[in-house]
């Protein structure tokens, strides 16, 4: 039979053109447009100007008491524009020294409610399982208790003063944060963008402080505004009843508890303080509100305002080849670096060698050495579900695949066989509830089935990498695509900053990224889809693994960008030497890039063979099945065969052969048993139906 057409190979000019605005720019535009949010702000300035400036804007000293008899609980007069309190001080002067406490327990209170709830949110969520659901209870029992009572208790124990005001209030809110810290982990571990990372070999702590982390900026910030505000109130309050802050110390609480206590006296005293309070509370609120509203309104928020470096464009400049114009030259052909890289190469200054020369960084690839066996080797594999209750569900059973140390093997079926289940099992990415029940997976001859996160974080990155289906979701969207490039380069090669940089740009480059240097400031969504996974591609090589395990790497793009991924892995696997376990549905993605070819079915593999004679010659009915279903085939017939049926469920596997009943070949002899995977097929008649099994 005839292969597949490939896919179309001509490579094209198709790059993403740089964005130049400033995400953060954005939200504050939107931010600005918000009327109330202008007013609320500039509130919060004067605010913030009462309490650096106190001591210029007040009139009066705030502390200075004078008792005589016309001085006391005086109305607004043109010495005193809102009177005098019970000791006779201003009480102008004493709300704007108020402010220092206001903003100083607001601001201090969130800190500690952060401090103290963001650690344990990011690691109930992180960890998950158990772990998460005994900390949650705690954080629930917590959470319940009386937040007055918690203040009366802390203030009992600690005295009166601005520290255990500042720590009770930040007790009454952390578990607030704990929440939300924890809501946005578990669903940002789930992310393929984590595996990405832990397939990259970047520690858990990493992972959890520079990946996760940042995705909580914008929902902290929004809740930190909101919570400031409450803070003052709960400080307000806590004066009121005389246990906040020393009475002689100028609060707008404690003003308010004297004008409630004098009230008959001097009704106006409750005004000045009341109505401070209320308007700061309210901006605070209103600037939290506008925040969360201006970063809802953005689809790509909590970016950073993007900087382009053109330090970093002369690095590049000055190292990297011109990159051919022509709309046929989107990979680069970038051998191997010619000199030593030092500053003044980088920085293109004068004065650059007076700082810490940049060490020769070594080749990008290196050549292919396919004589020395195989990288992997998978024997006897059996991966299961394991459900709560109930019995385990076999989801792959005994897979026995080899790849040779540059070779490229296809991983070929049907939605449901269990490639994925394989190549995760491969990478030591199960999900949770799923795991390798028997068999061995030799990578370089050591086996690493089954093993912990500690140990696979050694050769994940240097010895094992993947690219994933959709590189968008695979990139983290809070760094930049050069801070996701230089972290394994930093993590594995040892590199400093200066050098991944440079060696960062070099890889993105050579990936077919124009402008390299400059696009190393990009966040992901600044790229195309088919330029994200370049980037993503070029991440994976980053540590020069030996195995690329690419899971439909190909699939979420259209067919031109599909062509120009394809033949941008075939000519990094001749530069660079590594093997390729590409997992495809694409028949004609396996004719134009595989050596070999496993075809899986239904949990296990059912034929391996070299590329030409499965289309020539398949030996396992399924294998046939597949290739005479494939739109692409020369047959000249009218309607295309199917395959009827669909893959049987993990769990209701027939007996003997997982096809047999969908095979048009099947006999009683198929169902007696499972049947073994003898001379690479796995199929009781496939010597008999040799010469049946021609595609037409
Ligand atoms: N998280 C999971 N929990 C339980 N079963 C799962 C899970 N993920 C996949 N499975 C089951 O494992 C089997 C193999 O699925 P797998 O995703 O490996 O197939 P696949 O060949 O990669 O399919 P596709 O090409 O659609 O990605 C299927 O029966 C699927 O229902």
């Amino acid at each position: 039979m005839n292969k597949p057409t490939p896919p179309k190979t001509e490579a094209f000019r198709a790059l993403a053109p740089p964005k130049e605005r400033s995400e953060a720019s954005r939200v504050v535009r939107r931010i600005t447009r918000q009327p109330f949010a202008i007013i609320a702000f500039a509130w919060l300035a004067v605010i913030v100007l009462w309490a650096v400036f106190a001591d210029v804007l007040a009139p009066y000293d705030p502390l200075q008491n004078n008792f005589t008899p016309d001085e006391v609980l005086q109305g607004p007069s043109a010495e005193h524009w809102l009177g005098t309190d019970e000791n006779g001080r201003d009480v102008l002067s004493r709300i704007i020294f108020g402010a220092r406490v206001a903003l100083a327990v607001g601001f201090g209170s969130v800190l500690v409610a952060m401090l103290i709830g963001v650690p344990i949110g990011l690691l109930l969520g992180f960890r998950g399982g158990w772990s998460d659901r005994i900390g949650t209870r705690f954080v629930d029992i917590f959470d319940a208790l009386p937040g007055m009572l918690v203040a009366f208790a802390v203030i009992a124990i600690l005295g009166r003063g601005l520290p255990s005001l500042m720590l009770a209030i930040g007790l009454i809110f952390c578990m607030n944060f704990a929440r939300m810290s924890r809501a946005i982990t578990l669903s940002e571990r789930s992310k393929l963008y984590i595996d990405a990372a832990r397939v990259s070999g970047i520690r858990e702590s990493a992972i959890l402080f520079r990946q996760i982390l940042p995705n909580l900026a914008g929902p902290l910030v929004i809740q930190a505004a909101i919570l400031t505000g409450s803070a003052i109130i709960i400080e307000s309050a806590l004066s009121f009843l005389g246990i906040g802050l020393e009475s002689a110390v100028p609060s707008w609480g404690g003003l308010l508890g004297v004008a409630a206590a004098k009230q008959a006296i001097q009704p106006f005293l409750a005004f000045p303080p009341g109505l401070v309070i209320i308007f700061t509370v309210l901006a605070f609120n209103m600037v939290g509100d506008a925040v969360n509203d201006a970063l809802a309104g953005d689809q790509h928020k909590r970016i950073k305002p993007v900087r382009r470096s053109r330090r970093a464009g002369a690095a590049v400049a000055s190292v990297v080849p011109a990159t051919d114009p022509s709309p046929d030259a989107v990979v680069n052909p970038l051998p191997i670096w010619p000199e030593p890289v030092t500053d003044r190469d980088v920085e293109g200054e004068p004065d650059a060698d007076r700082r810490e020369p940049v060490r020769a960084l070594p080749p990008l690839g290196v050549a292919p050495d396919r004589s020395s066996g195989d990288i992997l080797e998978v024997r006897g594999l059996d991966v299961e579900l394991r459900p709560a209750s109930g019995p385990h569900v076999p989801l792959v059973r005994d897979v026995n695949l080899t790849i040779g140390r540059g070779e490229i093997v296809g991983l070929l079926g049907e939605s449901g066989s269990g490639k994925s289940m394989l190549a995760r099992s491969i990478l030591g990415l199960l999900p949770p509830g799923i795991g390798v029940a028997s068999g061995r997976i030799l990578l370089n001859g050591e086996d690493i089935a089954g093993r912990g996160e500690k140990d696979l974080r050694a050769i994940r990155g240097t010895e094992i990498a993947a690219v994933f289906q959709d590189p968008m979701a695979a990139l983290s969207p809070v760094h930049t695509v050069g801070k996701q490039l230089m972290e394994p380069l930093r993590v594995h090669l040892g590199l400093s900053k200066k050098q991944a940089r440079v060696r960062a740009a070099e890889l993105l480059d050579r990936v077919g990224v124009r402008d390299a240097a400059n696009r190393l400031n990009d966040y992901p969504f600044q790229f195309s889809g088919g330029m994200a996974q370049r980037v993503a591609i070029a991440i994976a090589l980053a540590a020069g693994p030996k195995l690329v395990i690419a899971d439909e790497a190909t699939s979420a793009l259209d067919v031109t960008t599909q062509a120009q991924v394809l033949d941008l892995l075939l000519d990094l696997r001749d530069e660079f030497g590594m093997a390729i376990l590409l997992i495809t549905h694409d028949l004609g993605v396996v004719a134009e890039a595989c050596d070999r070819v496993a075809v899986m079915y239904a949990g296990e593999i059912v034929e391996v063979a070299e590329v030409d004679r499965m289309f020539d010659g398949p030996r396992h009915p399924y294998t046939a099945a597949l290739l005479a279903a494939n739109p692409t085939t020369e047959a000249q017939v009218d309607r295309l065969p199917t395959i009827p049926g669909r893959v049987p469920l993990a769990g209701s596997w027939p007996t003997g052969c997982h096809f047999a009943g969908r095979c048009a070949f099947a006999t009683d002899a198929c169902s007696e048993g499972s049947v073994a995977f003898v001379d690479d097929v796995r199929c009781v008649r496939a010597d008999e139906l040799s010469k049946e099994l021609v595609v037409r």
